[in-house]
């Protein structure tokens, strides 16, 4: 993987400003603060992990950070423990807590996972306060800074130590983050369903979220009462979980420098905000850059007047309302809110997503992809051409009820191994339920489905994903914030037997099986055609080619059956004939394929047998010939919805 030479120079120099903080300002009261910095950074790469990558929201990380800091400050208050036994007790406990804190959001999502763990900080604060036997309750806990040899550590020492444990967290995250975890991670947020079909569990990897998230948030909690050296129950408030949310928000989602940038502005703000002549001074600069960046926007056509109207007065009127201002005592949390305001409605990519728009980074990225051409996109596909003409896949009697329909009635379905099944009936006739059976989403209400000699009822989709079915939606189902190479990337997570230890410690097995699976992604989509779209963001991709994606992601999970529905829907007459070729190829790779599609004319010409169900049953099964004149399909199509066709000979 190739480092770009910028951003290097920006670490080293990020790097370098850091370490010699401490020599630029000298004044403990200003070490004392970047400290703090640097450790609500290492939480809020932690909570990142959650909101930016996972989607989920977590107003109970302030509980967390408050368990980190009171296990810290528990074993050095009753068992006298040095550092190296608190620190990494605080985030195994923390993390064991995130375990639980996951729980809810196995179940729930939205707002109603916003009130559970707001609870749970709640729960955690009370507990705090309550269990005085342990936690000395509301005189809270006064403990010493570590000491190394003996020695206690000063301020500066302890600031290099906190410095030392943020550099190794931001490394740690970033690696995570860029590896297939990370992409799990991200996959289940733009799309839970299809993460569960590409065999990324949803469940194991929410769980993982939180309780990476959480260990960091203990690691932050621990260095934070060591830096305090005071902590009570009141520090680990509401008021801070909103904090940290709204420096993930600020900073920018899936960015550690917007973490860091997140972490600075609720660090500083506070103070900023006290003294009326610091606050005139912001003021004045947001104005000026405000005015500057709308400026150019409106230059390089990416705004119009009408839209920048609103910021720019905004942060004009603050300036001007700062110098009428007197003190800011009165109005500190209203201009904290209008502030929040403005973040929320105006930059929803936080700064650095803000600035990355600005400079057209972020958008497109068209590059062309590594190693194409020199992996098999088939590689590691489980052939069944050679395998006669046996059955991999047998329907038995399924009966799948909603309420009082039954939107499939008693359907035995066979299909041969090698072969493309075309499974046709108007709208509404039950054939995305059968997908969503055969794919374990659904559960039917009675009879069976054996998968090559295996009863598949109780797996879950992702083990049934495993198991060699994969799919496509016919309402796209892409992860769309990741690129096409990493749509792929995320079927073909099935191949990486690196754990989460391997990936952080960047060890040669998990870079291996990168840099193999990374190829494999790229002869995928040399094959459906999107090499030159490889580092394009997925919903940016034209329909025609998000489409050909999802075929690509299914092809990576290296099937044995490929459920295809509606793959045609919304395509060209070019994009359809490009559809059919991919088709034939996969089909003549050995994989079978179960095809549910409206343009009679495809299915026809490629189907080696067809099924038609209708209103849940099915009417008639043969070779595209015989069931194209069979009277029962007939009647279905023309009694059916008028959007339908008549199934016609073969055109394609
Ligand atoms: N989760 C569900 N809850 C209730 N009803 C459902 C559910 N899923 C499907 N149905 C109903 O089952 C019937 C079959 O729907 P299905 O989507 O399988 O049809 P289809 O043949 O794929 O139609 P189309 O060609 O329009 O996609 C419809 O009446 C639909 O409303």
């Amino acid at each position: 993987m190739k480092k770009n030479p910028t951003l290097l120079a920006a670490i080293v120099a990020g790097i370098v400003l850091v370490l010699a903080y401490p020599l630029l300002f000298t004044n403990p009261y200003y070490v004392h603060l970047a400290e703090t910095i640097l450790i609500y950074a290492i939480l809020l790469y932690g909570l990142d992990i959650v909101v930016g990558y996972t989607g989920q929201v977590s107003l109970g990380h302030a509980g967390l950070f408050g368990i980190g800091s009171y296990a810290t400050g528990i074993l050095v208050l009753k068992l006298g423990a040095p550092w190296f036994v608190a620190v990494p007790a605080s985030i195994a406990f923390a993390a064991l807590f995130g375990a639980i804190l996951a729980l809810p959001a196995l179940r729930v999502t939205g707002p109603y996972l916003a009130m559970v763990t707001l609870a749970f900080g709640t729960i955690v604060q009370i507990l705090i306060n309550e269990m005085t036997f342990l936690t000395e309750g509301p005189l809270g806990i006064q403990l010493q800074k570590p000491s190394v040899f003996g020695r206690e550590l000063t301020e500066v020492e302890y600031y290099y130590a906190v410095a030392g444990f943020m550099l190794l967290s931001l490394l740690l995250v970033h690696r995570l983050l860029r590896s297939h975890v990370g992409r799990a991670f991200e996959a289940l947020r733009d799309s839970p369903i299809a993460s569960d079909c590409m065999g990324v569990s949803v469940y194991r990897y929410k769980v993982y979220a939180f309780v990476i998230s959480a260990g960091f948030a203990g690691l932050a909690g621990s260095l934070y009462a060591y830096s305090e050296q005071y902590i009570s129950p009141n520090s680990y408030n509401f008021e801070l979980t909103i904090l940290f949310l709204l420096a993930v928000i600020m900073g920018g989602r899936k960015s550690r420098l917007g973490s860091l940038i997140g972490a600075t502005i609720v660090v500083m703000l506070p103070s900023l905000l006290s003294d009326i002549e610091v606050f005139r001074k912001i003021a004045v600069t947001a104005a000026v850059v405000a005015v500057i960046v709308a400026a150019l926007m409106i230059a390089k056509r990416r705004t119009t007047v009408g839209r920048a109207a609103v910021p720019v007065l905004a942060t004009l009127a603050l300036a001007v309302v700062a110098y009428k201002l007197e003190s800011m005592v009165d109005w500190r949390l209203t201009i904290f809110g209008l502030m929040t305001l403005f973040v929320v409605y105006y930059l929803q990519d936080g700064i650095v997503g803000f600035f990355k728009s600005l400079m057209g980074r972020g958008r497109s990225h068209v590059v062309a992809s590594e190693g194409a051409g020199a992996a098999d996109p088939f590689a590691g596909i489980r052939a069944d051409a050679g395998d006669a003409k046996g059955e991999l896949l047998r329907v038995e009697q399924v009966l799948m009820q909603f309420g009082g329909l039954k939107a499939l009635n008693m359907v035995d379905l066979n299909i041969a191994r090698g072969t493309v099944h075309g499974l046709i009936g108007p709208n509404g006739s039950g054939k995305s339920t059968m997908m969503n059976v055969l794919t374990g989403i659904y559960k039917p209400t009675a009879g069976a489905v054996v998968y090559a000699g295996q009863p598949i009822a109780g797996r879950t989709p992702s083990q049934i994903a495993l198991g060699g079915i994969a799919r496509t939606f016919q309402n796209v189902q892409l992860f769309g914030e990741m690129t096409a190479l990493e749509n792929v990337l995320v079927g073909l997570h099935h191949s990486f037997r690196a754990t989460w230890l391997d990936v952080m410690l960047s060890t040669p097995r998990y870079r291996r099986e990168e840099l193999a699976a990374r190829a494999r992604a790229a002869a995928i989509l040399d094959f459906i055609g999107l090499a030159e779209l490889a580092n394009e963001e997925a919903r940016n991709l034209p329909y025609g080619k998000q489409r050909l994606l999802e075929i690509g992601r299914a092809l990576a999970l290296d099937p044995r059956l490929l459920l295809l529905d509606e793959p045609a829907a919304g395509l060209t007459a070019p994009d359809i004939r490009e559809l059919m070729a991919i088709i034939r190829k996969i089909r003549d790779h050995g994989i079978t394929i179960v095809l549910i599609e409206h343009h009679m004319d495809v299915v026809m010409s490629i189907s080696d047998t067809v099924t038609v169900l209708d209103f849940g049953q099915k009417i008639a099964e043969g070779t595209p010939g015989k069931v194209q004149s069979d009277p029962r399909v007939i009647d279905a199509y023309l009694g059916g919805a008028a959007e339908t066709t008549p199934p016609q000979p073969a055109a394609l």
